[in-house]
């Protein structure tokens, strides 16, 4: 196979590292996505899972926002979704209009494990993502590094019991006392798919990672630490360990564990190399909890994209202050890029962190 084109801009990468930078450099999560007019001529055709499933449909889209941005983007994210390890273990995943992602027949008791496959073959299950990731490598001809991702065990077992989006998580949280022994063979076997899965993802062409772990925080600190931090923990150090062993590079891991702003002190100690925050969480605070031990990512509130222009620069300059002139910093926003934002706001977003930190850091 041809090798991959060399890497122009390793900015993130560095950052990603710990190394001192000459600015901050941002990427969005979902920026591949609904707020982009080019996203909807694609959807129009096919359906979502059909795209991600389709390697040139996925390397089409995830090129889109680096096409309409250039330079103002400093990483690319695979086009897929974190519901394809649900599918990947033998649910059904189906994406409803207006109504988000839908499991037709979720887990209801630890008796429908047997509805799951016994024994994951990831590598061929999840093929389609990897042949994606090595294709939008050649595409992307070295603009920007490219992140994989993985959901986090706890945020995907609470999809496979809600069977979707869910305001309590009343399901999900009813198994953590009913059946707790079959709770954590549950996240062990999510956990090993995620491990097999990140691995291949490098060798298929990621130069990051980043699990998401998007319902963390409806766990209180107690429970984070049995039912999150353990498996999140295992799959840093795992994936690490296996990159190393098979001789592939050892990526920088990203942790994002939303709405657990009482583990921060936690999450900089399990081998992530970069902490992602929400905007519920200060900047100045997380410095001094983190100890800038770990470099990290944010956080706007991505509602704040709806102000005017003035508006988004007045407080993204505000945050890019906040983390500091010598911080470990990734610009991002607190979570998701939402589908009704005008593209040309999240460009003063991106112009703003990059001229305010280049500026600053001189
Ligand atoms: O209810 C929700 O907020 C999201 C549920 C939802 C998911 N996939 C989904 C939907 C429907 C929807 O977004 O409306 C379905 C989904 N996934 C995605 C899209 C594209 C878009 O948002 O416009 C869409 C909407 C697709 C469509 O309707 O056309 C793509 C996606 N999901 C994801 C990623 C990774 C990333 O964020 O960068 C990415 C790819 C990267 C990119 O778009 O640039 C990750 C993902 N998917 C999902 C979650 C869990 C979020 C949560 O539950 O709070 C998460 C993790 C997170 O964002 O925290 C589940």
């Amino acid at each position: 196979m041809a090798a991959f084109p060399p890497l122009k801009n390793d900015l993130i990468i560095r950052a990603s590292r710990g190394e001192k930078v000459e600015r901050v450099p941002v990427w969005i999560m979902r920026q591949a996505g609904r707020y982009l007019p080019e996203f909807h001529e694609v959807r129009k055709h096919h359906s979502f899972f059909e795209i991600c499933r389709t390697p040139e449909l996925a390397c089409e889209l995830t090129l889109q926002p680096i096409d309409r941005y250039g330079s103002l983007l400093d990483a690319s994210i695979i086009f897929s979704d974190i519901l394809v390890i649900p599918q990947a273990m033998g649910l059904e995943v189906q994406m409803v209009p207006g109504r988000g992602p839908v499991f037709p027949a979720p887990l209801v008791t630890p008796a429908d494990f047997e509805r799951m496959h016994k024994h994951v073959d990831v590598d061929k299950e999840l093929d389609y993502v990897y042949k994606a990731i090595t294709l939008t490598r050649h595409k992307l001809e070295g603009r920007v590094p490219l992140y994989g991702f993985t959901g986090a065990p706890w945020t995907l077992m609470a999809y496979m019991i809600e069977g979707g989006g869910s305001k309590t998580l009343s399901k999900a949280k009813a198994w953590l006392w009913q059946h707790p022994a079959e709770t954590h063979d549950l996240l062990q076997r999510i956990t090993d798919v995620a491990v097999t899965f990140l691995v291949g993802q490098v060798r298929a062409g990621a130069q990051m990672l980043q699990v998401f772990d998007s319902w963390a925080g409806e766990l209180g600190p107690y429970d984070f630490k049995k039912y999150s931090l353990p498996y999140i923990k295992q799959i840093s150090t795992r994936v690490k360990k296996e990159l190393k062993e098979a001789g592939l590079d050892v990526v920088p891991m990203t942790i994002f564990a939303k709405g657990a702003w009482y583990a921060l002190e936690d999450l900089t100690n399990i081998e992530y190399d970069v902490v992602s925050l929400d905007w519920t969480i200060d900047p100045e605070y997380a410095r001094k909890v983190t100890k800038d031990q770990v470099v990290l990512q944010g956080n706007m509130d991505p509602n704040t994209l709806y102000a005017p222009f003035d508006t988004i620069r007045e407080t993204a300059t505000r945050m890019v202050k906040a983390f500091g002139k010598d911080s470990k910093h990734i610009g991002n926003l607190g979570h998701g890029i939402l589908p009704t934002v005008d593209p040309e706001a999240l460009r003063v977003y991106l112009e703003t962190i990059q001229t305010v930190s280049a500026e600053i850091r001189k």
